[in-house]
C-alpha cells in the first residue's frame, strides 16, 4: 500500500514518456494527445492466450506501470473474439517446466492489469469466455459490442475457476451473482452481462466504445491521481495479495490437476470437439 502510494505521487510530478513496446502478439500504441495507451490482442484466430501472448501483455503492462501510463483500452484485433480464454494446448499433455511458467506469467498478467494504478477499460468486442471474461474483469470499465458471449465457463468444461478469477467476477457483480454464474459456467449475452453489470456499456460498433472509454477515462481529469490509484487500492489489494500469498501452493495444486488423466482425456474431447465444429 505504501509502494503504491508513493508511486501514485510521484505520477504528480513526472511528465508521460514516451516508449514503445508492441510485439508481434500484442500491438501497442500511445495517443499523444492523451496519453492513453492501445493493447490490441492479435494472435488468431481466436486470441487464446499462450505463453508467448501472456508474456507480451505482462511485459506491457509493467512498461506503462513504469512510464506512469495515463490509461489503457485493452481490446482485440479480432471482429468476433476478444479472447478466446487460455490456451487450451499449454494444458493439455504440458510439458511441465513450460506449464509452470505459463501459469507464474498468468498469475502475474493479472496482478499487474487488476492492480494497476493507470485506469483500465476494456473495448469487448467479441466472444470473451473464460480466460478472456478474466482478463475484461480485471479492467475498471468493460464496454462491449453486441451479440456476442462473456462469462465464465470454466465449469462447463470440468475446470474449476481459481480464487482469483472468482474475486475479479465478485468485485464486478457481487458474491451471489458470481456463485450463479461459476456454478453454472453461464455464458452471458451481451445484454444479459450488461444487466448483471457484468460489463458496464454496450455499443453497436468498436468506435462508438473507443468514445465511450475517452469519457471513462475523462472522469479523472479532475481527479488527484494518487487519490484514485489509493481507492482503487483498497478495494482490489486484498485479492491480489491473497493470490500473492497463495502462489506456491495453488501452483502445486495446479500442477497435480493438470496431471490427472481424467482431466487430459477431458481436455482432448472439448479440443476434438472444438475441431469437430469447423468441419459442420
Ligand atoms: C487452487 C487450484 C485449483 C484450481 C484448479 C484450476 C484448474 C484450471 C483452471 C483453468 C481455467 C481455464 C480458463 C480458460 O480460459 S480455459 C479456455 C476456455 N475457452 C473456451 O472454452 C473457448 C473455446 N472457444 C470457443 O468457444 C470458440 O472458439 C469462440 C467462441 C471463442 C470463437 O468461435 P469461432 O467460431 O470464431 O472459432 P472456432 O471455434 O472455429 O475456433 C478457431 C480455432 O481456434 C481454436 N480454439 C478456440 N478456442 C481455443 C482455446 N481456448 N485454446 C486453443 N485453441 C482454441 C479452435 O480449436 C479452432 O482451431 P482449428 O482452426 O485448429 O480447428
Amino acid at each position: 500500500m505504501a509502494l503504491r502510494a508513493v508511486r501514485s505521487l510521484a505520477i504528480l510530478s513526472n511528465p508521460l514518456r514516451t516508449y514503445s513496446t508492441s510485439g508481434p502478439l500484442v500491438n501497442v500504441s500511445i495517443n499523444e494527445k492523451t496519453g492513453i495507451a492501445t493493447a490490441t490482442l492479435q494472435r488468431p484466430p481466436v486470441n487464446s492466450l499462450n505463453l508467448e501472448l501472456l508474456t507480451e501483455l505482462c511485459t506491457t503492462l509493467e512498461q506503462l506501470e513504469k512510464n506512469k501510463s495515463r490509461g489503457l483500452i485493452l481490446t482485440s484485433s479480432s471482429n468476433t473474439v476478444f479472447s478466446a480464454g487460455l490456451d487450451i494446448y499449454e494444458m493439455y499433455k504440458p510439458n511441465m517446466d513450460r506449464y509452470k511458467q505459463f501459469w507464474t506469467t498468468l498469475q502475474q498478467t493479472w496482478i499487474n492489469l487488476y492492480g494497476s494504478s493507470y485506469p483500465t477499460v476494456a473495448v469487448v468486442n467479441g466472444h470473451a469466455p473464460a480466460g478472456g471474461c478474466l482478463l475484461a474483469l480485471s479492467c475498471e470499465y468493460r464496454i462491449m459490442l453486441n451479440n456476442f458471449t462473456i462469462g465464465l465457463n470454466e465449469t462447463k468444461l470440468g475446470m474449476i475457476a481459481p480464487t482469483w478469477f472468482a474475486a475479479s467476477m465478485r468485485n464486478a457483480i457481487g458474491t451471489r451473482q458470481t456463485e450463479l454464474a461459476l456454478i453454472t459456467g453461464n455464458l452471458f449475452t451481451t445484454d444479459e452481462a450488461l444487466k448483471i453489470g457484468l460489463v458496464d456499456e454496450v455499443v453497436q460498433s468498436k468506435n462508438e466504445a473507443l468514445e465511450k472509454a475517452g469519457k471513462f477515462f475523462d472522469k479523472f481529469k479532475r481527479i488527484p491521481p494518487h487519490a484514485r490509484t489509493m481507492t482503487k487500492t483498497s478495494l482490489r489489494g486484498a485479492d491480489i495479495q491473497a493470490l500473492v500469498k497463495s502462489r506456491n501452493e495453488e501452483m502445486n495444486k495446479l500442477t497435480a490437476f493438470i496431471n490427472d488423466p481424467k482431466l487430459q482425456e477431458a481436455i482432448g474431447m472439448y479440443l476434438e470437439s472444438l475441431k469437430q465444429k469447423q468441419n459442420k
